[in-house]
């Protein structure tokens, strides 16, 4: 999906340069720089353990970094902590109300963190746009997952901040809601609110202005889908017309040819991927017409963009 993206004149919601955070000898944040322009939706993407969640802390004032610095909604990273956790709404990524209070304590207990007076005003405003007034009472731990993110969602905006961070803000969740979820962002983000938000699923990846992936650390790739794509420099091709008893073993002698970097079935199909155009296409050709399949050019994903910036960056694990 084509998303336009804003303006490039207004001065980035976030600025930051050089981050570095440590955990004992474990560098799990390495020298991070990153831009989000205000209005923009920019995805955060990267395998498990990668740091976004730690990046996301550092942005918001929570963790101060070892080293680097920068400007959150124009507040100085270092010195001005406070203010930019007041004008941040930060969505953590396990749900993280109160289960056993209802919907509308939780509700008045957000609002009295953040001394959002008359709290009464501001629970029943929120309850009604979320259209949950008549399950005001409802206890929390009893929603469904879909209706969890976005009560979580609508208490982070409660204060009207003008950036939200959102950490793998939909994991869990039915595709339906997911994409109802996504269509909140895009309308809070046409308001003006700027938001950084870390996930899994490519399809989400796609509906942000920019993508960022951070991989075992180390940003190494930033920009709209298709240039991060182009910027993988990879070729990939799409080879089927075989039955499924011998997919595998076709699997198996293209995974070992030269110029192949990626195989991977869908369906009933191989999508075969490389970063030397002629070897690859050399590979392909040759081992698709031994076997009597189909060899065809195809577009590259997102996903073997990322999984091949994964196989560029080296584990930060000891
Ligand atoms: N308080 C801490 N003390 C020690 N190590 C930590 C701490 N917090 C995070 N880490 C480590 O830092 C690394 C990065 O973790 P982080 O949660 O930032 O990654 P992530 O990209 O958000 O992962 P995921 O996608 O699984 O949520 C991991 O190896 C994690 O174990």
């Amino acid at each position: 999906m084509k998303v336009p993206a804003p303006s490039a004149d207004a001065a980035p919601a976030i600025d930051v340069r050089g981050l570095v955070k440590r955990y004992g000898r474990n560098t799990v944040v390495d020298n991070v720089s990153m831009r989000v322009r205000k209005g923009e939706i920019s995805g955060f993407l990267g395998p498990n353990g990668s740091g976004k969640t730690t990046t996301i802390r550092v942005m918001c004032g929570l963790l101060t970094p070892n080293a680097g610095s920068g400007q959150v909604l124009g507040h100085d990273l270092l010195t001005d902590a406070r203010a930019i956790r007041n004008e941040v709404g930060y969505m953590t990524q396990r749900f993280s109300f109160y289960e056993d209070l209802s919907i509308a304590e939780n509700l008045a207990f957000v609002a009295g963190l953040y001394h959002l007076k008359p709290v009464s005003k501001y629970v029943n405003d929120t309850l009604e746009d979320l259209g949950l007034s008549s399950r005001r009472h409802q206890l929390a731990g009893s929603l469904s997952g879909g209706w969890k993110q976005r009560l979580a969602l609508a208490a982070c905006t409660m204060h009207q901040p003008r950036l939200l961070l959102l950490d793998e803000p939909t994991a869990g969740v039915d595709p339906k809601a997911r994409r109802e979820f996504w269509d909140e962002i895009h309308r809070l983000a046409a308001t003006g609110i700027t938001v950084l938000v870390s996930t899994h699923y490519m399809d989400e990846a796609e509906r942000c202005h920019r993508i960022n992936y951070i991989a075992y650390g180390k940003l190494v790739a930033s920009g709209s889908v298709a240039d991060v794509i182009k910027d993988a420099g990879l070729t990939t091709y799409v080879v089927e017309g075989v039955d499924s008893t011998r997919m595998m073993e076709l699997d198996d002698r293209l995974k070992s040819a030269p110029g192949v970097d990626q195989v991977a079935p869908f369906g009933t199909q191989l999508h075969v991927v490389g970063q030397d155009a002629e070897a690859l296409k050399a590979s392909v050709t040759r081992i698709a017409e031994a076997a009597g399949a189909r060899a065809t050019p195809a577009q590259t994903s997102l996903e073997d963009a990322f999984i091949h910036f994964m196989g560029d960056v080296k584990d930060n694990m000891e």
